[in-house]
């Protein structure tokens, strides 16, 4: 799913107001439609809600819902800011549509507020949406001072006021802290990054009719993982498959003390169907992994307790993994460098191999092409240097990606998967629970064996970081968040293709 900017959010309207055609009031009023047909199935009619509305569109769909609301038996009140000579024609359309019975109260200052919403109510925010052009002050930023500090439910209509949706929202502004945001057709990029994304709470994308031929051709780097996208990646195994078909994946890693960061790798790549695994790992590893993973290969290093070398013959492995548990060893490092010497099979670069890659500029240069990478943020920064916002974090992603010819896959909340072709891939599966140690493990296993099995980088990095997620969603469902850990993530990923395959 495209996410677009605000400025191709307009030419989508306008497109389909002249392309369906239907009048931007209807539209609006389409919009409003699908805002209630929500908040009604959520709420029943004993819950009175609070409407806070601006002057432009945003102000008019709040406008709109309280009509529509009103008509389904609703206790109302609306709340006007900024109300006035550059009020938007549809918000005073919408404004004359209002039945007298519901209270309009024009606010100019938060002192015109009652004290306290009552608790079972619910505030709806629209203030202002995608037509922000800079940041909340005077009436608009104390109403919605007082909206974060209310006991209720605050839902926002498309976009939480005050959040510049495609570009930094400058520090320190005010803007609301959203429970819900209701937001039309397409997702916006400040609901996926991390300094930004707290305020929208948890969001669903309303269809509102934009015509599908603009969606179809408008071209965005950014986009969104969703199940129908991803389910067409999955190949099906036929029936006359064997173990030779999914392919042999090497993972190399370990040391002593961090042996189960390459088990849990070892165990996820074997979840995700890989035909046949190898694992390299310092002798320290030998009984662990054969008594962990039976149904791994061991090969074991010369050294105890760290890596200080791969196996000589690479022919036989469509995939490596490197990196979980590694450790730093100067001897891995070496390692590293003759490794990026030969002529490889894809890699996917995990955890110190990162660090190792980081620290040491020749092992930089010479990245072999295609390679995945899976950093957290600070791995990120030790490869590119800091990023000062989240703009900065992109820009550097997307111009690290190019310039190595290779996939990123950043983690987070939103893990955004870059490509050297400029794109950005968000995800929309995982939740907090997976803030654990060694979840990132278990990605790199699952990303070793879909590679293996042929599927492509940006295939693999797509299909694997969904389906981590969604197992780590399904784990949680099961066993709450807080208690869970790494291996269930990799215990629930059968699960998590079974539904994915099976998602209609
Ligand atoms: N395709 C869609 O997504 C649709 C969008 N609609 C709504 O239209 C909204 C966009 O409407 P508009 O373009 O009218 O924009 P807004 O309603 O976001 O606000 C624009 C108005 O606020 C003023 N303004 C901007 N920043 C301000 C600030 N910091 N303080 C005070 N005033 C400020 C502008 O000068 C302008 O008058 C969307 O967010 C959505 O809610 C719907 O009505 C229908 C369809
Ligand atoms: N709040 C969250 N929501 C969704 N996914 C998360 C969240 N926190 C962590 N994750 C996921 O968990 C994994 C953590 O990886 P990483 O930081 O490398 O952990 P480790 O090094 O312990 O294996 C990443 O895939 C990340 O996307
Ligand atoms: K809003």
């Amino acid at each position: 799913m495209k996410i677009l900017t605000a400025a191709q959010i307009r030419a989508a309207d306008a497109f389909t107001i002249a392309q369906e055609p239907i009048s931007s009031l209807d539209l609006m009023e389409r919009a409003a439609n699908a805002v209630v047909a929500w908040l009604t199935q959520r709420h029943g009619s004993e819950t009175p809600f609070f409407v806070f509305c601006g002057p432009g569109n945003n102000g008019g769909d709040g406008l709109a819902v309280a009509r529509l609301l009103h008509q389904r038996g609703y206790d109302l009140h609306v709340f006007l800011v900024g109300a006035g000579p550059k009020q938007s024609s549809d918000f005073t359309q919408n404004l004359n549509r209002l039945p007298q019975e519901i209270p309009v109260t024009p606010v100019t200052s938060a002192s015109e507020l009652p004290t306290a919403l009552p608790q079972q109510a619910v505030a709806l925010d629209a203030l202002l949406g995608t037509g922000l052009t800079r940041a909340l002050e005077g009436p608009f930023a104390q109403v919605v001072d007082y909206l974060n500090q209310q006991p209720v439910p605050l839902v926002s209509v498309d976009v939480p006021s005050g959040l510049f949706t495609d570009a930094a929202t400058p520090a320190g502004s005010t803007v609301v802290q959203a429970d819900i945001t209701l937001t039309f057709e397409q997702p916006k990029l400040a609901f996926v990054l991390p300094s930004s994304g707290p305020n929208v709470g948890e969001w669903h994308v309303l269809p509102i009719g934009l015509h599908p031929d603009f969606l179809a051709q408008v071209t965005s780097p950014y986009q969104l993982l969703v199940p129908e996208n991803v389910k067409k990646l999955l190949r099906p195994r036929a029936k006359f498959s064997h173990k030779g078909t999914f392919g042999h994946a090497l993972l190399a890693g370990g040391s002593y003390g961090k042996m189960g960061a390459i088990t849990m790798s070892s165990q996820a790549a074997l979840r995700a169907g890989v035909g046949l695994l190898t694992v390299q790992v310092p002798q320290v590893g030998y009984n662990i992994l054969q008594t962990a993973v039976p149904e791994a290969m061991v090969l074991t290093d010369e050294q105890a307790d760290y890596l200080t070398q791969f196996p000589e013959d690479l022919s036989r492995y469509q995939c490596i993994g490197i990196g979980p548990g590694l450790g730093q060893a100067e001897a891995s490092g070496l390692a590293l460098e003759n490794l990026f010497r030969q002529k490889l099979p894809p890699l996917v670069l995990d955890a110190d191999a990162l660090n190792l890659v980081a620290s040491n500029r020749q092992l930089r240069q010479h990245l072999p092409p295609g390679s995945i990478l899976t950093p957290h943020p600070k791995e990120f920064e030790r490869l590119t240097g800091p990023a000062t916002s989240d703009d900065h974090r992109l820009q550097l992603l997307q111009s690290f990606c190019a310039e190595h010819d290779c996939y990123v896959v950043l983690k987070g909340a939103h893990t955004c998967i870059g490509t050297p072709t400029g794109d950005f891939y968000f995800n929309t599966t995982g939740n907090p629970g997976m803030a654990t140690g060694g979840t990132g493990d278990v990605l790199t296993g699952i990303l070793t064996g879909l590679r293996a099995q042929g599927y492509s980088a940006l295939e693999a990095c797509q299909l694997g970081v969904y389906l981590h997620g969604l197992a780590g969603d399904l784990a949680a469902e099961a066993l709450g968040e807080a208690s869970l850990v790494a291996s269930d993530v990799y215990r629930y990923l059968g699960a998590a293709l079974k539904k994915l395959s099976q998602n209609p």
